[in-house]
């Protein structure tokens, strides 16, 4: 099935259930800090692997001890879907297993 932008009503709802993250721009997006960068380094390499594991890719930003992601669809012309949610709840299980914050 083909995949389709959420609406504003589907984004709200999806995103009671995703405290952290937030809607910006048309882009999903959600910043964490972590104990140290090497912890931050290791978070970026896990989301990078689940990223190619679904084929959906965030911007992905690694600071001194924070990682940024920033997503939305481009098949869709860069709108919000299931996929950029489904990307966003398995990051909060990687960032929950690197105690981010
Ligand atoms: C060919 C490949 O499946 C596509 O280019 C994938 C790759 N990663 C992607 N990531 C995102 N965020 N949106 C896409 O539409 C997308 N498409």
């Amino acid at each position: 099935m083909a995949v389709e932008p959420l609406t504003e009503r589907e984004i709200e709802d999806r995103l009671s259930g995703l405290p952290g993250w937030r809607v910006a721009e048309d882009r999903l997006t959600r910043s964490y800090r972590l104990a140290s960068h090497a912890v931050a380094a290791a978070l970026v390499a896990d989301v990078a692997r689940v990223q190619d594991e679904l084929d959906h890719h965030s911007d992905l930003t690694l600071g001194y001890r924070t990682v940024a992601l920033s997503v939305n669809t481009h098949s869709v012309g860069g709108r919000i879907t299931e996929l950029d949610f489904a990307l966003a709840r398995r990051v909060e299980e990687l960032a929950a297993g690197h105690a981010a914050s």
